[in-house]
């Protein structure tokens, strides 16, 4: 037995990053405030981590543009953790002069996703987002800092696990609440997943990692399992099961916040998540989208 492995809960922590992964890749783009509306249902419902969209080049991900307005008509509320993606320092700077307290800073660990994903390489990646987590820090904001690709890649196939453990460990030496690990095209099983969070249960608690999942080859509720039995305790889930990278080719949706919550349910796992609020949000997301 490792001893980084932390007492288990059956509290389990939902982070929605619908208004994020899943509108980044729908062709219709919402305006700030009915995103804003969005994410006050979502709270409603009992969503305890919002992940209010990102601060990327507009250009690039028309999507996401106004994500500075949609914090500022938010209706925030108290317990809510509140967050935006951010990837570069451009990014970090919008974030910080909007107030959003808490941002996500991922990596990939793949260097053909990172070149097409962010345009440099892992290792200019790594260094960059070791330097963002600083200055976030500095301005008071909490910090998630990740890896994409952490459990296989659309580009090259299989990561190898030693650069996934290295980059877990070059992370963690800045200051941190905690690390995403993210199977950005979809690519990971149960097996896979469970071996992975085995070994980094070497490095750190798992009930400090958040599980990122795509549902790509339909394995996504499994793979959530999996994270669960290993002692994972933070999912990202996205309302619908919208989203998936702009950047990777028939790149699908995030595992659907509802059918994640049907799950841990059914499991006695408790989300604090009212299943028929959330129903209305979901339909709200969709009835914007149509
Ligand atoms: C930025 C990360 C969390 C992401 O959306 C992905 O890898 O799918």
């Amino acid at each position: 037995m490792n001893s980084q492995r932390a007492t288990v809960t059956n509290e389990v922590l939902i982070q929605e990053v619908g208004l994020r992964d899943g509108l980044q890749n729908e062709p219709r783009i919402l305006q700030p405030g009915i995103r804003a509306h969005i994410a006050d249902l979502l709270g409603d419902a009992g969503i305890p981590r919002i992940q209010i969209g990102s601060f990327v080049n507009p250009k690039r991900v028309p999507q996401m543009a106004g994500t500075a307005e949609v914090w500022h008509e938010i209706r925030r509320k108290p317990g809510v953790r509140y967050s935006a993606l951010v990837l570069n320092a451009r990014g970090l700077d919008q974030a910080i002069a909007c107030g959003i307290p808490h941002v996500e800073i991922y990596v990939s660990v793949s260097e053909t996703h990172s070149l097409k994903n962010s345009g440099i390489g892992t290792e200019e990646a790594l260094e960059a987002a070791a330097l963002m987590i600083d200055a976030a820090r500095s301005r008071g904001l909490g910090v998630t800092a990740g890896l994409m690709c952490a459990f296989g890649c659309f580009y090259e196939g299989k990561i190898d696990l030693r650069r996934v453990l290295d980059m877990v460990s070059r992370l963690r030496a800045s200051s941190l609440d905690e690390i995403g690990l993210a199977d950005t095209s979809g690519m990971g099983d149960p097996e896979s997943i469970g071996s992975t969070l085995e070994a980094v249960a070497e490095l750190m608690p798992l009930d400090e990692i958040t599980l990122h999942l795509h549902d790509t080859r339909g394995l996504g509720i499994q793979n959530m399992v999996a994270g669960l039995t290993a002692g994972v305790r933070r999912f990202d889930a996205s309302v619908g099961g919208l989203g998936g990278c702009p950047f990777i080719p028939g790149a699908v949706g995030n595992i659907a916040t509802e059918r994640v919550v049907q799950v841990l349910h059914s499991m006695r796992y408790s989300t604090g998540i009212m299943p028929e609020s959330l129903a209305l949000a979901r339909e709200r997301v969709f009835s914007a989208l149509a």
